[in-house]
């Protein structure tokens, strides 16, 4: 059980990159080993990924080709949830993850412009515990000949220092918002919702791998807690 588990102990670096609304950038938000560990419990079980129309149904869409799997919850990726959930306070409940999403693109392969907040109610029920009130985006791993496969944040203001094109693609100008790099094990946080409603300006896609591969992982945090069937944490 959780109370046997005694997690690494992981230093990492935060960065904020807009405070409204609230990006953060995390370098090294997973270890290797962790990142490993993810590519081996998702490797082989990915499907084609689906997205929910407005009644809330899933279907497979031209607008997200990537292929995801949901990942149960070990005692590696409990470790990572705990992590997310102190990042954001240490008042938030196990209950309010949704299982952590691995998200595998090939060449070609992308997710258009889209919120992760929803926009029907039958995705935001009280069984779903509303709607997703932040995500992260983990890069878990990219090839090292990558080319593309950034997550691209088109109406965000361009940052005002330099040092973020370490993280940032700089080369292309700014008329397309912007657009963080697939670094492994690096991650960005955002706050979906706003007042109580879901925040436009969170708008961001993933865009083509153009050369190599890239593995990705949502961590999505609902506003409340998920009926226990739409949950990881029974173990
Ligand atoms: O692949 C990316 O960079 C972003 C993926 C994404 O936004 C999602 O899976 O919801
Ligand atoms: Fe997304």
């Amino acid at each position: 059980s959780k109370e046997n588990i005694t997690c690494p102990h992981h230093l990492y670096n935060v960065q904020i990159f807009s405070e409204d609304p609230l990006v953060i950038y995390i370098p090294d938000f997973i270890t290797a080993e962790e990142a490993a560990h993810l590519q081996s419990i998702s490797s082989g079980k990915f499907s084609s990924s689906q997205i929910a129309d407005q009644s809330g149904q899933q279907h497979l869409a031209k607008t997200r080709t990537s292929r995801s799997t949901s990942l149960s919850s070990d005692q590696v990726v409990q470790c990572i949830e705990e992590r997310a959930l102190q990042f954001q306070g240490y008042d938030i409940p196990r209950t309010r993850l949704e299982p952590l999403q691995a998200v595998q693109y090939s060449i070609g392969e992308n997710y258009k412009p889209h919120t992760d907040w929803f926009t029907s109610p039958a995705q935001t029920t009280q069984q779903f515990g509303g709607n997703r009130a932040t995500s992260f985006f983990v890069y878990v791993s990219a090839s090292e000949d990558i080319i593309g496969g950034g997550t691209q944040f088109p109406l965000l203001d361009a940052p005002s220092s330099e040092r973020w094109c370490d993280y940032v693609n700089c080369d292309a100008g700014w008329d397309e918002g912007v657009t963080f790099r697939p670094i492994a094990r690096n991650a960005v946080f955002w706050r979906n919702m706003k007042d109580g409603k879901g925040d436009r300006r969170t708008l961001h896609s993933g865009l083509p791998v153009q050369r190599g591969e890239k593995l990705g992982m949502n961590i999505w945090t609902r506003e409340d807690e998920l009926d226990v069937q739409y949950r990881s944490d029974i173990i």
